[in-house]
């Protein structure tokens, strides 16, 4: 079973050395090399220059190393994929996605068939979720709850009631289509209560992970989206038993009270896969 966690997902600005340093020694699974909104206009274009040195120099490991380019509508985007394209990114991250032809003028640009992530962060591309998803370069969504807030109009609220349908609709596209689905940023970076209830919710929506701003919510992240000890003991034993009555010919098994088929096998499955690639980091 091919599989990689993508708990935590940092942002870093592509403009700041010293955060592009200390992300070396930061256990995430994947950042996000930013050029666009942690990057201020006048420091748009020396960004480039900072960020492919610090990719030239590497020791990121093996964290998957994203870079978001500036919108292919403004005056960075084009130039952004110029300078970074043989800088030895994992993906592409494009903001502001309202459509596969966003995607397609992306992958035109790169030429080189480098996956690409898209942001999910305005009500058009939220609406075209899944032809976004179809598009065979798309390999990962990232929901962008501040922009998505700021569009929609919506207040914060710590449920998240305004964002259900868009953060659903993320899902159910990424899943139709086998892409990667990671949460949006929890704002409060110093409030660990908070972000855990939101990772909590994440995770339990079916999000692979979350993105983060700040090293100090790496931690709680992390923990919230790995398997539990309970978890991995749980799928251990329904794999055991449900082997067990399928050797004596049955399809059901029962575990704490509650039926195990093979579907809930395959989950069972993926729990310990993912438990072995985490620990194997
Ligand atoms: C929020 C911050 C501006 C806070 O920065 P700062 O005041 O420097 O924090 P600290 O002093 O607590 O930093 C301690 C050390 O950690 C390093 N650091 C800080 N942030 C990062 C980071 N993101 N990655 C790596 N390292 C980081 C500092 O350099 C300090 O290191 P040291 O000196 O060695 O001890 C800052 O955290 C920040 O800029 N965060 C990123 C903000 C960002 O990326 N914003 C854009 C993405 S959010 C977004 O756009 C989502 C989406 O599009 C949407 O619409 O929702
Ligand atoms: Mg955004």
């Amino acid at each position: 079973m091919d599989i990689r966690p993508y708990r935590s997902v940092l942002y870093i600005p592509g403009s700041k050395e010293r955060a592009l340093d200390k992300a070396r020694e930061l256990p995430v699974d994947a950042i996000i090399f930013d050029l666009e909104d942690a990057v201020t206009p006048d420091a748009k274009v020396e960004a480039r220059a900072t960020l492919a040195q610090a990719l030239a120099v590497g020791g990121y490991g093996a964290r998957v190393k994203i870079i978001r380019i500036n919108g292919l509508d403004t005056e960075w985007g084009a130039g952004d994929v110029e300078a970074l394209r043989d800088a030895g990114a994992d993906v592409f991250l494009l903001p502001k996605v309202n459509s596969a032809a966003d995607v397609q003028a992306l992958s035109d640009l790169l030429g080189n068939g480098t996956p690409i992530w898209a942001m999910m962060e305005t009500p058009l591309g939220i609406l075209n979720a899944a032809e976004i998803a179809a598009h065979p370069q798309l390999t990962g969504f990232v929901a962008g709850t501040n922009d998505l807030a700021k569009e929609l109009n919506c207040r914060y609220r710590a449920d998240r009631l305004p964002m259900q349908m868009a953060l659903q609709t993320i899902l159910m596209a990424a899943r139709a289509h086998g892409v990667i689905a990671i949460d949006g940023v929890y704002n409060q970076f110093k409030d660990d209560d908070g972000l855990r209830a939101e990772c909590e919710q994440g995770r339990d929506m079916g999000f692979d992970g979350k993105t983060l701003i700040h090293p100090a919510q790496v931690d709680v992240t992390n923990t919230a989206f790995a398997p539990s000890e309970a978890e991995i003991d749980l799928a251990r034993r329904q794999i055991a038993a449900y082997e067990e009555v399928e050797a004596s010919g049955q399809g059901v098994a029962v575990v704490d009270g509650k039926i195990v088929e093979n579907l809930h096998v395959e989950t069972a499955k993926k729990i310990l896969a993912m438990a072995s690639a985490i620990s194997s980091l």
